[in-house]
Order: C-alpha cells, then structure tokens, then sequence
C-alpha cells in the first residue's frame, strides 16, 4: 500500500511538475497544521462557550440555595461569592440531619479544563516571578541539557551506524576508530543524563520554596490561619496541602517540564535526520511519516477515550492522605487525654477508618492503571515497533539506486546496513519520545488534581484574608428567635451571611460595642445585640451560663470573629491581651515562653534584659522554674514539662511582660490555687491593666467594678459592682454553699433509713 502511494505521488509531481521536496514539506507543515488544531479545537471552543454564557452553568449542576418550607429552619450553601454558579464541578447533597438541617457540599471535578488552565497559569506566575529570577536561569539550563541530550542521541545512533558499516566491511582500523569515538561521546552523554535529573530536582525544589513562600505569607496574614480552619469550610487539613500537596505539584511540574520538552526535542530533530537519511538513500521520503502520523493519532485518539479520571481520583487521594494525617495529628495532640480515658479503641477505630478509605481509593487508581496501561503498553510497544519496521524497510525497498550505482565494493551491502541500524536507532528514540509525550498525558491530568488543591488553598487563603468565607451554614429554630426578640436578623447573600458591622480604632483606649450581635461561624446568633462601653480602669466581670457567648465577645474584640452589625471602637491591637484558659506554650526556650509573642530580638529592641522577665516570673510565684529547669536558654517541650497550673501562671507572666491596656482573661487562671491567683490580679491590677474576665469563681469578684451578666437566651445584664452587689452575690454563694454542704449529710441519713427499712 504504502510503494503504491508512493508511486502515485512521484507520477504526480513529475505530471505537474513541482520540486519533490516543496511537495513533502507542504504535506508535512498541512499534516501537522490540521493535527494541531484538532488537539487546540476542544479548548478553542470552551473558550468561544464560556465567554458567551457567563451567567450559565457549566460542565456541573449547582444547588445554591435550600430553604425548608416551614420558615423554621434554612440552610444556605454557596458555591461561588459572586455569582450563583459552579464551574467544572458539581454541589452534592449531603442528607438531613434530625431532620432539622441539610448541608451541602461542593465538589470541584478537576481534569484538564480552563479552570485547570487558570489555577496553572496563575501558579506559574508564582513560580516564575520574572525573567531575572534564579528560576528562569534553571530553566534556560535545564533546557540546553535537554537539547544537548537529543542532539548527542542523534550522533550515538549516526555512529552505531557506522560501526555496524565497517563491521560488515571488515574494516578493523575504521571500526576501532570509532569505537573509541563512540566511547568517548558516552562521558559527555551520561554527565547531560545526570545533570539533566540534577536540574529538575532544582528546578522542584526552586519552585516549591516560590510557592511556599507565597502561601506561608497568606496563611499567617490577618489570623488566615485560624479563619480558615474556624470560618470558612472549604479546605479541611490545610497542613497537607501546604506540605505535601505543594511538593507534589512542583514535582510534577518540573517533571512534566523535562518529560514533554525532551520528547519535543527528540520528534523534530530526530525526523529531519531520518528525513536526511532517507533522502541520502535516495528513498521515498514521504509514505514513512505519513504511516507514522495516522498510527500515533489513531493511538493517541483511543488512549484519550479510555483513560480514567486520573485528575479526580488523584485529588481524593490527596484529601484521604490528608484526612489520615489530621487524624495522627489529633492523637498526639491529646495523647494525655485519650490515655485517660482509655480511648484507644474508638481512637484506632478511627485510624482504621481513615487509612482503609486512603486504600480504598488507591487501590481503585492500581486497578485502573492495570488496563490502561496494558493498553497503552500494547498500543505503544507493538503497534508502534511494527510500524517502525514498516517504516525502516520502506526506504530499502522503495530505493531507486542499484547495485551497478553504489561506489562500494560490496555493492551497497554496508551502506544500506548502516542506514538500516541508523535509522532503526533514530525510530527507536522517536518512539520511545512520542510514547513519553503520550503517557505524559496520564501526568498531566494528574497534575491537573495537584493544581486544584494547591490553587483552591490560596484562592480561600486569599478569600479568607479578606474577610470572604463560604461555608455550609445552619441556622437552627433557636437563633432565629433570639434574632426575632433582639431585633437582630442575620443577612445572606448568595448563601452566606454579610458583614454589615464597623470598626474603629479609639485614640482613648476604650471599648465601645454599640447593637453589636454575637453570631457563632454557624450564624447562630447567641446573643442580638450588646452595647456596652469599658473605659479603662473600669474592670468587668463576665459571667454566663456554659456557650452563652463569653468567649465569644472575645474572639469579636480581638478581630477573629466578623461584626455582623452595629459598631464597634477598640484600641489597637496591641494594647489588649488575650489569655485563654487552656495557655499555649511555644516552641523555643523559657525566655521565649514568658516573652511570647515577641521574639528575642523584638526583646532586645524593647530594651529589657532577662532580669525584668525574673520578676515577670516572681509576680505569678514561678521564678524558682528558672533554676529548676537550668537556664534561661534550655529548650524543652514546655508543654509536657510544666504543670497545668504552672502553665497559666507562665501565661499571666506574659501579661506582666507586655503591659497592655486591656487584658481579656478567660478563665485562665482556674487551676491556679486561689492565694496565687489573687496575687496576680492585685499585681496587673497595681500595673495599670484593665480586667476583662470571663470566671466562675466568686474569689475573682472583688477584683472587678462592674459585672455583665448573659443569661444564656441571649439577653445580658450590666451593673456596677459595688460592695453591696458583692456581698448579695457572696450571700447567694454562701446559702448555694450551705444547702450543698447538707447534701452528703442527708445521703447519708436516706441511706441509714433504706438499709433499716429493708432490714425490717
Ligand atoms: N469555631 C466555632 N464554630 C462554630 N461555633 C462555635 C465556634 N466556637 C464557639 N462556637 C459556638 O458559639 C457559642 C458560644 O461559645 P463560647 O465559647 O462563646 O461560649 P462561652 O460562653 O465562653 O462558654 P463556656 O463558659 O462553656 O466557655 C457556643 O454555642 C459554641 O458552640
């Protein structure tokens, strides 16, 4: 088939009379034209569909909004701030909990597509900040390697060539010759082999710390870190996507930049050389390339048809491999805890779970990787080497030149065998590039899995920094009441609440909170509307039943939680102290436990030597630790060393190092024994702090002017704490204590009385 195109070609040219190779190259440059659009045709076309239907849904189903009938109950979901729309994804239904609230999830399908396109461009971007980076140059390098690389392929396989030629002559002299050559081509060849794997890991690695860089910096803008995790819903385990997420997509980046690049390489300049060779045999030049186009296409068509969704499959691997992380990462965080209570078996119960779902999904990937690439191995192995040696024998048997032509003494024997071995070498790299390009088509939809979760992280790191959550939200019947009384009615737009309230920073160093409402991430709204203002020195008690929002007003002074309304003035920042009641102790030695947040440096730059922090530490009774735990300098896990009491006294010691206007106590000093802890307070209370503190102990009261009282429905009580108010409450302390120390009294007398009355 192919010498009769081949006949039918030369007849043609020669009828019409145009240069055979103007023929060849026009075919050549159409076939590949048409190749290239029909590979560019589905991307030019979603492109042309997305400009057009802006507003529409695309390649998923979205479910929005769902409001339960009876008024008592509504949910909202949103899968996009902005618009009411999902792209390349679709939102599923979770199910119904007591009846009461549906949640909805959204589930992003990543695959190569144009949100792919956009999440990779912008990552890159990231990656390759300009043309004067270090990237850049890796890059260029990186490039030349592979370049060389081909080029000194080319030149091996010329040389094999050879030798097989002065073989079949019997040519020693020439033959050892080249071989030496041949040789010596080797050194420069493996040092380009091994440079070439040098500079990718680089290239990774240059990549990785761009991008790390870049997400480190968001993740620790603006308390990121805690909103991602407390009020947005969309990343769960940021720590994996920040670790191994990141690595894994430079890895396959500057993998596929090398896997695609060399491949690229290969195909063109390993077809102009067989073009030259072929052409130098005087042999039909464009049958061979023709068959070869139609049989990689036709391969190329039917991979693409079955190849599994490697993009989705490999992004839920990452979530499972996240998932059992988080779940390691619980355990040793409350080891202490679990051991107490004996946990273990609820706790490898739930290791199980997680590490069976991450095999689950993995073993789904391995079975299907086992057909495709049997297919793919079949395809490429055998279709692809009987083509070729369709190919190599075409130019032999198509050759005009006889035996009588050839200048050699064996009648063209050694020519025609070197060009057999030359060419056989040429088609072998070309195959083994064409295959690299097509299976680097599996690694691309991976990567397109890697792009989806490292892109959507900084996309809600960037949201979240600026104060834009979505999450599946549940506004119970509860809240919506305490919405109604309070006057409070909590605003949605495209499914979630907005942020109506506004902050100021006060010159006078007071807090003022005008109608400003306490709404949990869930928009449960414990509390409609606080007003209240706290000039310094005037100390609050705060009290309330167990989620009545104590805390809560907190997190809204300290700028983690949103002012859905009403107006709220603060000094900065830095003039309020929070201490919570389980304290944090940092990584580092015992001066960096008393001076934190600061660092040594920040220290330093303040002007305070290690002896003030002595008296930091003798103001709460813990300065004997100094001694006991040898130095100023020791670095310890802190956490294990120091009791629960020593620790909230170290966190109070930090107030005595930082001085703030404001400190907002939560009950933070409950396992302090009550003499210390009265020392304390009188000492901030003598250093010029103003108290805000949320405790349930009666011994705090004196310490305060006035006490806000939540009632746990969402109303709230403020009153000056006077001396009369005081001993009322410690009157009604007093009576509660009275009747509790009767309690045992009576057990013991119902007891007495049931074990006579049975004996009767
Ligand atoms: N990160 C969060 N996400 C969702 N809801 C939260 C979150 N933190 C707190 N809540 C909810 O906010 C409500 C008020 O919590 P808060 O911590 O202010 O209570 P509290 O009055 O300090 O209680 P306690 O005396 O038990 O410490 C509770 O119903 C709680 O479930």
């Amino acid at each position: 088939m192919p010498t009769v195109i081949s006949k039918y070609i030369d007849s043609t040219v020669a009828k019409y009379n145009i240069p055979k190779e103007h023929f060849t190259r026009s075919v050549v440059a159409a076939a590949v034209f048409l190749y290239g659009l029909k590979l560019g045709y589905p991307y030019i076309q979603l492109l042309c569909k997305n400009s057009t239907t802006n507003n529409s849904y695309q390649n998923g189903h979205a479910a929005i909004i769902s409001s339960k009938a009876d008024g008592d109950n509504c949910v909202h979901s949103s899968t996009n701030n902005n618009n009411n729309k999902v792209q390349n994804g679709k939102s599923v239904m979770n199910g119904i909990k007591n009846g009461e609230a549906v949640v909805l999830k959204q589930q992003k399908s990543p695959g190569i597509n144009k949100e792919f396109i956009i999440q990779l461009h912008k990552l890159v971007k990231l990656m390759l900040p300009g043309i004067w980076t270090k990237e850049v140059g890796l890059l260029s390098m990186h490039t030349l390697a592979l370049a060389t690389r081909t080029f000194l392929s080319i030149y091996v396989a010329s040389m094999e060539g050879e030798i097989v030629k002065y073989i079949v002559r019997k040519d020693v002299k020439n033959f050892a010759i080249m071989l030496l050559k041949w040789l010596g081509v080797a050194v420069p060849a493996t040092f380009i082999n091994s440079v070439i794997r040098y500079l990718e890991n680089k290239l990774a690695l240059a990549f990785r710390s761009r991008l790390v860089s870049h997400a480190y910096s968001l993740y620790f803008r603006d308390q990121t870190y805690y909103r991602v995790s407390n009020l947005d819903g969309r990343i769960e385990n940021a720590d994996h996507r920040l670790t191994d997420d990141i690595t894994a997509f430079t890895s396959s980046v500057a993998h596929l930049y090398s896997h695609i690049t060399k491949p690229l390489f290969d195909c063109l300049l390993i077809a102009i050389a067989l073009a030259r060779t072929n052409k130098k045999m005087g042999a039909a030049i464009i049958p061979g390339p023709i068959l070869a186009t139609v049989v990689i296409s036709l391969t190329g068509q039917i991979l693409k048809a079955v190849s599994p969704k490697f993009g989705i499959l490999v992004a839920e691997e990452a979530n499972r491999k996240g998932y059992l992380r988080h779940i390691h990462a619980r355990i040793i965080t409350n080891a202490e805890e679990i051991a107490f209570y004996g946990g273990q078996k609820v706790e490898l119960s739930h290791l199980e779970k997680a590490y069976n779902s991450l095999v689950d999904q993995m073993n789904t990937i391995f079975s299907q990787r086992l057909w495709y690439v049997m297919l793919e191995q079949f395809l490429m192995k055998y279709v692809w080497s009987g083509t070729g040696m369709i190919m190599v024998s075409l130019p032999i048997l198509t050759s005009k030149r006889h035996a009588e032509q050839d200048s050699s003494p064996d009648g063209g024997v050694s020519e025609r065998t070197q060009y057999f071995t030359t060419t056989r070498n040429l088609l072998g790299s070309g195959a083994d590039a064409v295959e690299r390009l097509m299976s680097s088509y599996k690694e691309v939809v991976e990567l397109a899995g890697y792009t989806a979760r490292v892109g959507d992280m900084l996309d809600v790191f960037e949201d979240a920094s600026h104060g834009k959550y979505q999450r599946a939200v549940v506004t119970t019947a509860e809240s919506k009441h305490l919405a109604k009384n309070g006057g409070f009615r909590l605003e949605f737009k495209n499914g979630q609440p907005v942020v109506k309230g506004v902050i100021h920073e006060t010159k006078d160093g007071t807090i003022v909170l005008k109608n400003v409402p306490i709404v949990t991430p869930n928009c449960d709204v414990v509390c409609p509307n606080l007003t209240l203002t706290v000039m310094p020195g005037m100390h609050l008690l705060i009290t309330g039943p167990n989620g009545c929002g104590k805390s809560s007003l907190f997190r809204i002074l300290s700028g983690l939680w949103p002012v859905y309304s009403g107006e709220l003035r603060k000094p900065a920042t830095s003039d309020m102290f929070y201490i919570p009641q389980r304290p944090y102790m940092s990584l580092g030695s015992l001066a960096d436990q008393v001076i934190y947040p600061d660092t040594e440096a920040d220290m330093r730059k303040k002007g305070i030597a290690l002896g003030h922090l002595q008296r930091c530490l003798s103001l709460v009774h813990l300065d004997h630790i100094v001694e006991r735990e040898g130095g100023w300098h020791v670095t310890t896990d802190w956490k294990d060393v120091l009791s629960g009491g020593e620790k909230q006294r170290m966190a109070m010691a930090r107030l005595f190092y930082h001085r703030p206007k404001f400190a907002l106590l939560d009950e933070c000093t409950s396992a302090v024994s009550i003499d210390v802890e009265s020392n304390i307070y009188e000492e901030a209370k003598v250093a010029g702090i103003t108290l805000l503190t949320i405790t349930h102990r009666p011994s705090l009261w004196k310490f305060h002017t006035h006490l806000l009282q939540f009632d746990g429905e969402g109303g709230w009580k403020l009153e000056s704490l006077d001396s009369t108010m005081r001993l009322s409450l410690k009157e009604e302390k007093e009576k509660l204590e009275a009747q509790l120390a009767g309690v045992p009294d009576a057990q013991e007398r119902l007891k007495v009385s049931d074990v006579r009355n049975m004996k009767a």
